[in-house]
């Protein structure tokens, strides 16, 4: 990935976007992936499905892992109920810190925290270090080879309880095969396929994965 993007993107969000309008500064990050350069955002057409499946959960403490630039976390807080907050996990601290500068701008700062560190590091103390006991909704969109371990941590370590949402984003591409076979085989999982489009492109197939935990 072109490491230069997200200094770029945060310079174009300061310069363009109105201070503490989230939905302004996620619009313009949008216009700017589809007219200027492409991001590993997740983007508005996915994000609209993320957005809806969010909102069905109204979740009190929800996980992200692979904050990147932060627009999905920016994405979820603005659906946020009240005393409701999001723990995103970035293991880039160059992502980290354009994502803390762009959600500080947005005004989410509140809402929104990021937890810098690989995930399997920052998992087995989040629970104490958030003042957390389970997460109401999980959105996965980190390296795609990571998806299954991280999802059996999360259920190995109780982060997850009976009807918690996980989305995961690119189960078509990048892919994560063997994600999909274990929540899509597993009986703990109600599995639902959201075929869509790889952010930012029109003829590149992608899907989302919702699985919501029934143990
Ligand atoms: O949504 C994503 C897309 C891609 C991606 C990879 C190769 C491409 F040619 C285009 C896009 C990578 C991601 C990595 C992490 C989380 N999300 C990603
Ligand atoms: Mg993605």
């Amino acid at each position: 990935h072109d490491e230069e993007f997200p200094p770029r993107i945060l310079d174009h969000v300061m310069k363009n976007a109105i201070k503490g309008d989230v939905t302004n500064v996620i619009d313009v990050i949008d216009k700017y992936c589809w007219s200027v350069e492409i991001a590993m955002n997740v983007g508005d057409v996915k994000g609209a499905i993320l957005d809806k499946s969010f909102l069905e959960a109204s979740p009190k403490n929800v996980l992200e892992i692979g904050c990147y630039c932060g627009y999905s976390a920016l994405r979820m807080s603005r659906l946020l109920k009240e005393d409701a907050k999001i723990f995103t996990i970035e293991a880039s601290s160059q992502y980290a810190d354009v994502a803390q500068e762009i959600i500080s701008f947005a005004g989410m700062e509140k809402k929104v925290q990021i937890l810098r560190g690989l995930s399997d590091e920052v998992l087995p103390t989040i629970a104490e270090k958030c003042g957390v006991r389970t997460f109401d909704f999980v959105f996965i969109d980190h390296a795609k080879e990571l998806y299954k371990r991280d999802l059996i941590m999360l259920e190995n370590l109780g982060l997850i309880r009976q009807g918690t949402t996980i989305m995961a984003d690119n189960v078509i591409f990048p892919g994560c095969p063997d994600y999909l076979e274990y929540v899509r085989n597993s009986p703990k999982f109600e599995c639902t396929n959201y075929p869509s489009k790889l952010e930012y492109c029109e003829n590149r197939e992608d899907a989302m994965e919702k699985s919501i935990y029934l143990p």
